[in-house]
This record gives C-alpha cells, structure tokens and sequence, in this order.
C-alpha cells in the first residue's frame, strides 16, 4: 500500500520504516530542515536501536522517502498518518496546535478520498475536531474523506520491537471504507495472530490515555509501597516479585524508583485530568498519582543529603541521564530536576550518560563545576558519591569493584534498585536505593 506519515519525530519515524519494512511505499513528512536533511541522508536524527539500519535498508530498496512538502505527501497517498506532537499546553490541557494545522494542509491540497490516521496522543472527541477542521478548508466539499483513531502504544527505547510486535492494534473508524482500508494495512499482524480491535474513534483515543494514566497509576503505586518498606524494612522487590505473580496485577510496571518521566506519562496524566475535567468528572486518583510522581525527586534529593550531609564541593559522579534506557529522550528526564539541585547545591558534578549527553548539555550546560565525560569509569574518579539516575545495561555490568578503587568515598545511592545491597556491601560500597533498607 502507499503510506503518508506526516511528522517524522519518534512515532512518525518508527511507523514510517516499519510500515516500509512490511513492503508498503511510504512517504514521510517532516517539516523541520535540520531533521529532514539527517533523514534524506539515511541518518536518524534520534536515537533508538535497530531505525537506523531499518531506514537505511528501506531507503536503499527504494521504499521510503522523505519531503517537507505537504502536497506531495497528499497526493502521495489516500492513506494518511498524523504523527505529529501534542505536547502539554500551558494549562495542562493537550496544545493540538499541530494537528489542527496538518489537518488544515491536508484539506487545502486533497483533490480525492483521503483516510487521515490521528496516530498522535489525542484527547477524546479530537477526530470531530480534525474532521471540521478538514471540511472547513477543503477546496471542493464533494470530496469524501475519513477520520481514523489509530494510537501508538510504542515505548522508546524498543520503538520498533514494539511496533512490529504490538499487544493490541486498536483501530477507531467510522465508515466500513475506512475499517477495510486499516484491515488491510494491519494484514501482515492479524495474520501473525495480533489482536486487532475495531472500536468507535472516541473509545480509540481514550483507550489511549485510560492505557498510559492507568500505567503511570501502577509507578505511583509501587513507589508508595517502596517508601513503606523503607519505614518497616521490607525489600520492595519481593514485595514487587509477589504481587506480580497473581495475573491480575502481573509483574510489568512495578519496578520501584524516583517515578516516571518521559515525553509520554507526564503530558497524557495530566491531560486526561483536564479531559475529565472538561466533562465535569474529578479525577482525583491521577491527581494524587502525579503528586506522589513530583515528590520522588525530591525525595531522592532528600535521600542523597541524608547520606552526605552537604553537597556543596563534593565530587559527585551521575550515571543516566535520559528518562529511561535506550534512548537519547531527555523530555521530563527525572535528571534533570536532580542535576540541576545539586549543582545549586554548590556540588562538583561529572556526568555521564551513553546516548543522551549532547541533548542534555543543551539544557544543562557544561561549566565550572558540571562536566561531561565519555566514560562511565572516568564519571567516578575521586568521587565522594556515585548517584545511579538510569538503569543502562552497562551500568548493571560495570566492574564495581574499580569503581570502588575509582571513589574517593565508596558511597553509591542509587534511584533505580539497579545493584544488589548484599553484593555491594561485600564490595565495601556504603549503599543506598529505592524501597530496600
Ligand atoms: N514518543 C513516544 O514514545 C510515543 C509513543 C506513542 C505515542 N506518542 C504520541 O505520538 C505523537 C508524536 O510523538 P513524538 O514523540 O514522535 O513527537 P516528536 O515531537 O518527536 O515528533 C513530531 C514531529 O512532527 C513534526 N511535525 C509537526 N507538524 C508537522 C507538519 N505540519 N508537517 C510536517 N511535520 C510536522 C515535528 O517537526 C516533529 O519532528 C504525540 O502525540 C505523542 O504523545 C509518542
Ligand atoms: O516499572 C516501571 C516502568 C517504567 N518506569 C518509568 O516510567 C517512564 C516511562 O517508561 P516506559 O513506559 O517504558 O517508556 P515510554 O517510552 O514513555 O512509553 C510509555 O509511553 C508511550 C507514549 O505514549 C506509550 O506508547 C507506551 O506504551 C508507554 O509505556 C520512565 O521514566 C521509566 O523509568 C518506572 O519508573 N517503573
């Protein structure tokens, strides 16, 4: 099939090679000229494993192409993806600012049927809005089109195992036209045996948000019971281990730590509190959910001035600094609350992360007592205090043994229960996490 995807950022890029890699002519939109210069030359302007390899491959077999022209990615093809963002807007609420306006190009350039594919995080209701959008600028009102919900369920950092391999596909339609148009798209998965469900669009896009704040809900929660087990000393993992044994509750989503962060979770959380909020329902369970998210950072803070006292020129050494691991996403990094405490704190910082430096220097800028190293080992010499921020699987197979020859002081707190205390102690590490006395 011939595929647009309007906005090439993690999801537009991801389901742009992927849909290419099943065979189908894909054309991607992109309209920022930094990024669409990296894409022309087969280069991912982010980091995520394998979309590197998978673009060049379908580029070179001639699958995939890249243009910041919307008419050409109109008539390209009927089938039609928004990818773009909707980032948080000032009061909470989803800005769709960017939706409106690549629903507006599509209606100024169709000339025949077009299936536009809200992929983006919408609120509930937004398929009403693109469809008046479209007809209030469509040339010819003759001109028949559909408004198909289609969220993305991804996560950064296995986007393309992820995509290629989904729970559900959830498809909202409303015309048998459309339904037949995703069926078709979605063969290649329906016949591997994933799930394809057909809704309404509105329960499409709040099947959405329900899935995200419903998850965030789960961190909340485990995060509360870790703070318990500190009071009386249990150990949050088994407590974890054995409630995710019963199927109700499963494992997934119950690792313990200083919250949630990302480009996802906070902006969806908050916005479903607006959504609800714009129908009269008080949805005090993600308020109090976010509360708990705000304080782990500051209890981690909190945690790290328990051990050391004051920070003020203290060498501290980070590990991590994107939001989760495999990816260069900084977007509502925990880090960067952190980091830029403790650097006010007067500390001496050295910070290493393996992928998310460089966005991250844009917001916390090298200096007098903040530097970036290219080496995680580098990070810890003549530290008094190791501070584990991203659970990287090089950090999990670091030699903390030279680690501990590195420090100064052999004192590790860290934010993601990435170590073993008993192991670490044995070491001769002081050592401090999530949940575990
Ligand atoms: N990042 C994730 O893991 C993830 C997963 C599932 C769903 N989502 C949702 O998908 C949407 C996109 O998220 P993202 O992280 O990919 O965002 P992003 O900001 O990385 O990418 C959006 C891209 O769209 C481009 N764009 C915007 N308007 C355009 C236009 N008119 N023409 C051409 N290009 C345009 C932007 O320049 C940008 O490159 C959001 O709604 C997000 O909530 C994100
Ligand atoms: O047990 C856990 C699991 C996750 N996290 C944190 O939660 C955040 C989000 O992690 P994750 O969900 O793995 O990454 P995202 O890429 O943000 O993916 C989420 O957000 C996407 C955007 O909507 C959705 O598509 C995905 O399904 C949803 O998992 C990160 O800060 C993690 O550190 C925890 O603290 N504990």
């Amino acid at each position: 099939m011939k595929i647009t995807v309007i906005g090439a950022g993690y999801v537009g890029l991801v389901t742009a090679a992927c849909f290419a890699d099943l065979g189908n002519e894909v054309l991607c939109v992109e309209k920022v000229s930094s990024k669409l210069e990296k894409l022309c030359r087969g280069i991912s302007p982010i980091y995520e494993p394998g979309l590197t390899e998978m673009l060049q491959k379908n580029i070179k077999e001639g699958r995939i192409h890249f243009t910041d022209k919307i008419e050409e990615g109109v008539n390209f093809a009927d089938t039609i993806f928004l990818c773009v963002g909707t980032p948080q807007g000032d009061d909470g609420k989803a800005d769709l600012s960017q939706v409106e306006e690549a629903s507006r190009q599509i209606a100024q350039h169709m000339t025949d049927y077009k299936l536009i594919i809200e992929k983006s995080t919408v609120p509930v209701n937004t398929h009403q809005w693109v469809k008046k959008t479209v007809k209030r600028y469509i040339k010819n009102p003759d001109i028949p089109f559909d408004v198909a919900s289609n969220p993305e369920f991804l996560r950064e950092g296995s986007a393309i195992y992820d995509f290629m391999n989904p729970d559900r596909i959830v498809v909202g339609v409303e015309s048998e036209r459309a339904r037949k148009i995703m069926e078709e798209l979605y063969r290649p998965f329906t016949e591997k045996g994933f799930p394809l469900l057909i809704t309404t669009p509105a329960a499409a896009e709040l099947i959405k948000h329900a899935s995200n704040s419903f998850l965030a809900m789960k961190i909340s929660y485990i995060n509360m019971i870790a703070d318990l087990c500190e009071k009386v000393g249990a150990d949050i993992n088994e407590v974890a281990d054995g409630m995710g044994y019963d199927k109700r509750i499963g494992r997934a989503f119950l690792n313990a730590g200083i919250g949630y962060g990302g480009s996802c979770f906070p902006k969806d959380v908050k916005a479903f509190i607006k959504i609800a909020e714009d129908h009269g329902l008080d949805f005090g369970l993600l308020k109090e959910t976010e509360k708990i998210n705000r304080r782990r950072r500051e209890q981690f803070i909190e945690k790290i001035e328990s051990v050391i006292w004051i920070s003020k020129d203290k060498n501290i050494a980070v590990w991590g600094l994107s939001f989760k691991p495999n990816t260069d996403d900084i977007r509502e990094a925990p880090a960067i609350d952190i980091v830029k405490q403790l650097k006010e704190a007067g500390a001496n910082l050295r910070l290493y992360d393996p992928k998310a430096m460089e966005n991250f220097k844009q917001v916390v800028p090298e200096g007098d007592n903040v530097k970036y190293v290219s080496d995680k080992y580098e990070a810890v010499k003549d530290a008094d205090l190791l501070v584990l921020i991203t659970e990287w699987d090089e950090f999990r197979q670091a030699d903390m043994e030279k680690v501990k020859q590195l420090m100064r002081l052999p004192i590790v707190v860290d934010g993601r229960n990435v170590y073993q205390p008993d192991e670490m102690r044995k070491i001769g590490f002081e050592y401090y996490s999530i949940g575990r006395s």
